[in-house]
């Protein structure tokens, strides 16, 4: 048998970045919004045990440095092995990833491939684990994986694991232009050099902003234009200089909103209607400041099962 499972991508719409914890995490007060641009995982049941990866990318090339490990460091193999050891499974799975999802952009990708594992895994060995107990299994495999089983719009709190789906009454659809890096960063390097840029000061504890949770309930794409916020921004453009430029031809070219995806090197851009995001896209590609452009919509499902 294969299951086959489909996974968004994810954007913050706000991230604000509260202190550092004892536990080396920084607890965040965040808003999720999954982005239709998908991977794919499917996983097959193996009689021997093993749990095998196969990554074939869609997503444009990247450095060296943003390669998808094809051994148990890759976060879907961590996820069919926590299941598998939970559940006390004696079967295996080969796991085929179709990535579209930008490696190392700050879109959650590794975390989606975990997520879409553990749906895959659940139905190819007949577990029929609740998406509650799924979830919890989610919050061990990384701070973003929970909000990837979930889909649609949520607040994420915690270190960005406790996703609440308090957005219940939000409406919308909206049209984004996602710019591409050639070569990605990494999470815990940007969130080092958030730390350095504070310099010692107080942090205050984070909050989700009104004006923010406003625009959603109102489904306008102007006002969430100017409400989009990253507390990381500043720490992913001082590793990332460069990306001022992207995200002011983005702006130019008449974008509502314009910021740095989680904690990048993707920039993400809120257009008015697809055309105008059309018009985003070319002139971001004409400019030649990133390595890929690609058009998605959003708010979509979390991880499901299309086979
Ligand atoms: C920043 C965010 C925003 O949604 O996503 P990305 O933009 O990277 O996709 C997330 O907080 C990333 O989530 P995720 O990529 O799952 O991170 P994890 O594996 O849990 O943590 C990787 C490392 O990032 C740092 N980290 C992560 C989350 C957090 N709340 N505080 C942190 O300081 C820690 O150094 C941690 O060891
Ligand atoms: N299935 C996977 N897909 C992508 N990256 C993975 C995967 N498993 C492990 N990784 C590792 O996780 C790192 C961060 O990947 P990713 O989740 O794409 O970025 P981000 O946290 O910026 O959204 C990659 O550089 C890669 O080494």
């Amino acid at each position: 048998m294969t299951s086959t499972v489909r996974v968004p991508a994810k954007i913050n719409l706000s991230l604000a970045v509260g202190p550092a914890r004892d536990d080396g995490y920084h607890s965040l007060a965040t808003v999720y919004q999954a982005v239709d641009l998908h991977d794919e995982v499917r996983a097959t049941s193996r009689d021997d045990g093993r749990i095998t990866v196969t990554v074939h990318s869609e997503a444009p090339s990247t450095g060296e440095s943003d390669e998808v490990p094809v051994d148990d460091r890759n976060l879907a193999v961590r996820a069919a092995d926590l299941l598998r050891e939970t559940m006390g499974v004696e079967e295996g799975v080969d796991l085929a990833i179709r990535k579209a999802i930008p490696v190392a952009g700050g879109m959650a990708g590794g975390s989606a491939d975990a997520a879409a594992a553990l749906v895959a895994c659940n139905a190819e060995w007949g577990l029929g684990m609740s998406r509650d107990e799924l979830q919890e299994l989610a919050t061990r495999l990384g701070s973003d994986v929970p909000f990837l089983l979930h889909g649609g719009n949520a607040v994420g709190g915690g270190r960005g694991e406790l996703v609440s789906p308090v957005l219940a009454r939000s409406r919308g659809s909206y049209h984004w232009v996602v710019a591409i890096a050639a070569v990605g960063l990494s999470t815990p390097a940007v969130f080092g050099e958030f730390d350095r840029l504070q310099d010692g000061a107080d942090v205050e504890e984070p909050r989700v902003p009104d004006d923010l949770l406003s625009a959603l309930r109102a489904g306008d794409p102007a006002e969430l234009g100017a409400a989009l916020s990253n507390d990381l921004q500043a720490a992913a453009l001082s590793l990332r200089p460069e990306l001022q430029a992207t995200l002011d031809l983005g702006r130019d070219a008449g974008a509502l909103g314009a910021i740095v995806s989680g904690s990048g090197p993707t920039t993400v851009f809120l257009a008015g209607s697809e055309a105008e995001g059309l018009d985003i896209a070319f002139a971001l590609a004409a400019a030649q400041v990133c390595a890929d452009v690609v058009q998605a919509r959003g708010p979509v499902a979390g991880a499901r099962l299309i086979t």
